[in-house]
């Protein structure tokens, strides 16, 4: 990364975006060039407690080198004595998530519009051997004009041989041979692409229950039931992307040629920025 050593009274700190997992992140601007971008403020001692230098130093390696319209940019990083600091790119509309839960779910238009951005981006880190394993509406942050950014990239891996690791939170977007703790590759993304594409069209993950041996079990089998409201195209492309066998899958350049991009295509224009 760039020498320049950044400090935060380099920094006008604006409102707090919220917590993260390791840290709070606050709306801030560059006081020299009246940049805004977002400082994500990660407590050492937290990061020591937690164990989690690794991850922490992962996500900097491996999104410091990403350059993509649909990944959050990580400008740069900088120290003190308490903190460590991500210099982040800034989205104007917060995470995915919130929208999801306020809208309950997606009609085909705006669902269609995120799928292919999350693919383009996914088609992006795959090609550079980033596997990003953690996608799920949380992880996902609007900009203007219904742009999608990828970010947290704590828990992606850089090898193709990536190391299997516990995943904290939610089981849901566990594909089986993660489940069954099988070695995975770029095709857990694809799964979990499958799972992002039921929740935005239906409100919830497709294996969800009320604990996660359950859990377990309905995505061992893939025991998916997909309401009759979801389109014929749309319940096509989720059955494509949640195959069981990570090598029958569709591959991320099909997804954005299948015919539920392609019919949708023309109305993504006129789908409302999300005030
Ligand atoms: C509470 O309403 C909000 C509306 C918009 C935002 C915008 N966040 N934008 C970001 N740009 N770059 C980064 C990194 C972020 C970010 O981390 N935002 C963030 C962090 C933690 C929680 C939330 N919460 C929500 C609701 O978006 C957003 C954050 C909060």
């Amino acid at each position: 990364l760039p020498a320049k050593d950044w400090q935060i009274s380099d920094f006008e700190m604006g409102r707090k975006l919220g917590k993260g997992k390791f840290g709070k992140v606050y709306c801030v601007r560059e006081k020299r060039s009246g940049f805004i971008c977002a400082l994500k403020v990660m407590n050492k001692k937290e990061l020591m407690t937690y164990k989690v230098e690794k991850q922490f130093v992962r996500e900097i390696l491996l999104q410091a080198n990403v350059r993509h319209i649909n990944c959050l940019r990580l400008y740069n990083w900088f120290e003190d004595d308490q903190n460590v600091y991500l210099i982040l790119e800034y989205a104007n509309d917060g995470e995915l998530y919130q929208l999801l839960k306020k809208e309950r779910r997606f009609g085909d238009v705006r669902a269609s519009c995120y799928i292919a951005q999350v693919a383009k981006g996914l088609l992006y880190l795959h090609s550079k051997n980033i596997i990003h394993r953690d996608l799920k509406p949380e992880n996902i942050l609007l900009h203007f004009d219904n742009q999608i950014k990828l970010s947290d990239f704590g828990w992606s891996v850089y090898s193709p041989g990536a190391r299997r690791t516990t995943m904290c939170g939610t089981l849901d977007y566990l594909p089986p041979e993660m489940v069954e703790a099988k070695n995975h590759g770029k095709t857990v993304d694809v799964w979990a692409l499958g799972i992002l594409m039921y929740e935005f069209l239906v409100g919830r993950p497709p294996f969800e229950e009320e604990n996660s041996k359950m859990t377990y079990k309905r995505i061992a089998n893939v025991d998916l039931r997909i309401p009759n409201y979801v389109s014929p195209d749309a319940a096509d492309l989720i059955k494509r992307l949640l195959r069981y066998d990570p090598d029958k899958r569709i591959n991320l350049h099909d997804v954005l040629v299948h015919p539920w991009i392609l019919n949708n295509k023309s109305r993504w224009k006129d789908l409302p920025t999300t005030i």
